[in-house]
């Protein structure tokens, strides 16, 4: 059984569709990551999770259980912000009581769950501190630990760390997956950072316009992206308009794009269709020799790769070389390996 059923859900703001019959199943001690672009409608799928919206249509299982009219307080779910929204005038101890004491679980139940998560968080000296003496880091974890300490079996996070530098990112990102594997939680995770998404997901959910692109692991996601939205949504790919070719062999199709004929043993169907199609930056080699021509328009030097814009008959595309001796101006060729072609299912 999936911990979250989301069946046919739509939630419409005074006729603006946020979200169109979306459904999903989130799996028990799942990972699962919406990410999309601003207004994709990523916070206003949580909020109805939580209980803090209510759908216009469709329903919400938690568990096997319809929870669409149950109120938040009454549902198995926490949700962690990106503003901590902490009690400034509460100790950190005092704020990861709160929501206990309003539960009424007893006193000696109370200090022992909080004893856990400070231990796991690591919060043990920051016990008696206010809110304002903390750091962001150690903000974002009393944030954190206040979910945890009501023993969810679902938890929410919305942006939790887009407040925090970027090393200090990379920490809580590692402890956040970290803790929720420890107590067996199935977490929701809010972000529009696809490299977030990439490293700490076990599937990501890519959402447009209120509607699921894709869903899939990280690693399909990358690798066979459906659509040029996702393609381009998740790392850098050039995504063009194709027309098939006759097959060079019955094991190779040519595909004739704006910056070249490409090949690839892909299947990409019958002579004389229209193809939507990418590559990855990464996967062009250049070559002298090679199959496909462009100038360097400018150049970007990344530590270990260097980052080329490259254009071919005025069509911009990009290009990541391990190479350091391409520089602005220069006439490269280059070839795009057959099985780095991906073939997508609709024009962008
Ligand atoms: N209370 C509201 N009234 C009217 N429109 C709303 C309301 N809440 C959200 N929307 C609209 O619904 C769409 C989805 O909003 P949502 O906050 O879910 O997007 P998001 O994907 O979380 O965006 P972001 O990454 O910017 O936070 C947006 O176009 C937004 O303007």
């Amino acid at each position: 059984m999936a911990a979250i059923n989301i069946q046919k859900l739509s939630k419409d703001f005074s006729g603006f569709k946020a979200l169109t019959e979306l459904s999903l199943d989130v799996r028990e001690g799942e990972f699962l990551t919406l990410l999309g672009p601003s207004g994709c409608g990523k916070t206003t799928l949580l909020k109805i999770i939580s209980g803090f919206i209510e759908p216009t249509k469709g329903h919400i299982l938690l568990n096997g259980k319809d929870v669409t009219k149950v109120p938040p307080e009454a549902r198995d779910t926490a949700l962690c912000f990106q503003s901590y929204a902490l009690f400034p005038h509460l100790s950190v101890r005092e704020n990861l009581e709160f929501g206990l004491r309003q539960k009424k679980v007893p006193a000696l139940d109370r200090k022992d769950r909080i004893a856990d998560v400070a231990e796991k968080l690591g919060l043990g000296p920051q016990m008696d501190k206010l809110p304002n003496q903390l750091s962001g880091g150690q903000q974002q974890r009393v944030s954190l630990g206040r979910a945890l300490v009501m023993r969810p079996s679902v938890i929410l996070f919305d942006e939790p760390l887009s407040n925090l530098d970027a090393k200090l990112r990379d920490q809580v990102r590692l402890e956040i997956r970290r803790i929720q594997k420890d107590y067996k939680l199935t977490a929701i995770y809010v972000t529009h950072d696809q490299a977030e998404a990439l490293a700490m997901s076990d599937r990501i959910v890519v959402l447009k316009s209120g509607q699921i692109e894709q869903v899939d692991t990280p690693e399909r996601l990358y690798a066979a992206p459906r659509t040029g939205f996702v393609a381009d949504f998740i790392g850098n790919a050039n995504v063009f308009t194709g027309r098939v070719l006759p097959q060079k062999t019955p094991t190779i199709w040519r595909i004739e794009t704006p910056i070249g004929i490409l090949e690839t043993g892909n299947n990409a169907g019958t002579e004389g269709a229209e193809i939507t199609l990418c590559w990855r930056p990464e996967n062009a080699e250049i070559n002298d020799d090679g199959a496909l021509g462009g100038t360097v328009t400018s150049k970007a030097f990344q530590g270990h790769f260097t980052d080329l814009m490259v254009e071919t008959k005025g069509v911009p595309y990009r290009i990541q070389t391990s190479r350091t001796d391409v520089n602005e101006g220069d006439t490269i060729g280059f070839n795009v390996p057959g099985p780095s072609v991906i073939l997508l299912e609709n024009a962008q």
